[in-house]
C-alpha cells in the first residue's frame, strides 16, 4: 500500500524539478542543509578520534568532507591567486559574505590551520554547530560589542601562540545586494593586534545562478552538465606596509607607528574595502571578457 504512494511521490520530485524553478530552489536549499547536517554527523566522531576534542586541525576533516558537496548542487569553482595563500604563519583572511553557500567556496581553498569567526548562534545549529565548535571556530556575540572585542583579542593571542589563521567576514552578516556593506572593524584590530597580514578574498557575485529573494537556484548552463559557477577568488596579500602605504595614498590620517598605536585601526577598513572592490571588479571584467554572455552587472559597486 505504502509503495503505491511512494512511487508517484518519487516521480513527482523530478517532474517538479523540471517544471518549477521555485521547487528547485527549495529542494536544493533543503538538500544542502540536510546533507551538511549528515556530513557533520559523520565528522563528529572523526574529529573526536583525531584530536580528542576542539582543535583547528579538525578543519582538515571538515574541509575534505565538504568539498564534494558542490557537485550535488551543480556548482563549480575557479580559483585564481592561490599563490598568495602559500604564505608561512598566521594571517587574517577577509572575504565578502553572500550566503551560507560561501561555506563551499571557503572549504575549497581553506588553508591548513585556518578557522573562522562566526556568530554565536551558529553553535546551536545541531550537528553543524557541534562540528563548528570542534573545528575551533571562534564564536562572537554580535549584540555585545565588548564581549566580541574581548573574544577577538583573545583570538589574536591564540593566533600567535598556536599559529592559527582566522577567516573573518568583515561585513558581519550576509549581503546579496552586489556591493559590500561597510566593514566591521574587528578583523583589522585582529590583524594589527597579532601583527599579521590580511589576505582579502573576493567571491564573485552569485547572482547569475542564485537569487534568494527571487527563489532562483539555477543550473544556468546550457550544456546541462552542471551549472557554471564561477567563483573567482582574488587573493591579494597585503602586508601592513602595503596597508599603510595605501592609507597614505588615500590621504587618510597618518598610519600608526607601532602595534599599540596600531590598535586604532578605524581607518584601515577603507583602503582594504577598496582593494576588495577593485580586485572583484577586475575579476568580474575578466569573467565578462571570457564569457560575454554572463552578467557582470552585480559587480561590487565602486561608488563607496
Ligand atoms: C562536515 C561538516 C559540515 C558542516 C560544515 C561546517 C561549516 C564550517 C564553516 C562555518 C563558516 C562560518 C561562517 C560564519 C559567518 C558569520 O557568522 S558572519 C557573522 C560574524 N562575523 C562578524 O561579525 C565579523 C566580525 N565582527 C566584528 O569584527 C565586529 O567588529 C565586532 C567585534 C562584532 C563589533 O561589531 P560592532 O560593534 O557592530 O561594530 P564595529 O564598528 O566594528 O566596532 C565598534 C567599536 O569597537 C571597536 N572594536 C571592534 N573590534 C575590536 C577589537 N577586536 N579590539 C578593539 N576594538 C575593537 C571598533 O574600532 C569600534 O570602535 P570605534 O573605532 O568606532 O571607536
Ligand atoms: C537545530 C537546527 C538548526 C538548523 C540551522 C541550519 C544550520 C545550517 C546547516 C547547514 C548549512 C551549512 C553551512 C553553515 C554555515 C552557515 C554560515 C552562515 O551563513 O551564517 C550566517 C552568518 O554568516 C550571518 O548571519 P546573518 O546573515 O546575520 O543572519
Amino acid at each position: 500500500m505504502e509503495v503505491l504512494w511512494t512511487v508517484p511521490l518519487l516521480l513527482l520530485i523530478p517532474l517538479l524539478m523540471w517544471t518549477s524553478s521555485t521547487f528547485v530552489f527549495y529542494f536544493k536549499k533543503c538538500f544542502y542543509v540536510a546533507y551538511m547536517m549528515c556530513l557533520a554527523l559523520l565528522a563528529i566522531p572523526l574529529c573526536v578520534l583525531k584530536s580528542g576534542g576542539r582543535d583547528v586541525e579538525n578543519m582538515r576533516i571538515i574541509r575534505s568532507l565538504v568539498r564534494h558537496v558542490k557537485y550535488f548542487l551543480g556548482l563549480r569553482f575557479e580559483v585564481s591567486g592561490w599563490e598568495h595563500l602559500q604564505t608561512e604563519g598566521p594571517y587574517v583572511i577577509i572575504s565578502n559574505h553572500q550566503s551560507s553557500l560561501d561555506v563551499l567556496g571557503l572549504m575549497e581553498i581553506l588553508p591548513d590551520r585556518c578557522t573562522m569567526i562566526a556568530k554565536k548562534e551558529l553553535v546551536y545549529a545541531g550537528t553543524v554547530g557541534l562540528v563548528c565548535w570542534l573545528g575551533g571556530i571562534v564564536f562572537i556575540n554580535r549584540k555585545k560589542t565588548s564581549d566580541a572585542k574581548s573574544v577577538m583579542t583573545d583570538a589574536a593571542k591564540t593566533m600567535l601562540d598556536e599559529q592559527i589563521r582566522l577567516w573573518v567576514f568583515p561585513e558581519g552578516t550576509r549581503n546579496q545586494r552586489g556591493d559590500l556593506l561597510p566593514f566591521k572593524k574587528g578583523a583589522f584590530h585582529l590583524a594589527v593586534q597579532a601583527q599579521v597580514p590580511v589576505i582579502p578574498i573576493v567571491f564573485s557575485s552569485y547572482s547569475n545562478f542564485y537569487l534568494r529573494k527571487e527563489k532562483q537556484f539555477n543550473s544556468g548552463n546550457s550544456s546541462g552538465l552542471c551549472s557554471c559557477f564561477n567563483v573567482f577568488l582574488c587573493v591579494r596579500r597585503s602586508s601592513h606596509a602595503e596597508v599603510l602605504s595605501l592609507l597614505r595614498r588615500h590621504q587618510i590620517e597618518d598610519p600608526p607607528k607601532d602595534r599599540h598605536e596600531g590598535d586604532d585601526v578605524r581607518r584601515h577598513h577603507i583602503p582594504l574595502r577598496q582593494i576588495l572592490q577593485r580586485d572583484a571588479l577586475g575579476l568580474l571584467e575578466h569573467l565578462q571578457l571570457r564569457n560575454p554572455e554572463q552578467r557582470a552587472d552585480a559587480a561590487l559597486n565602486t561608488n563607496h
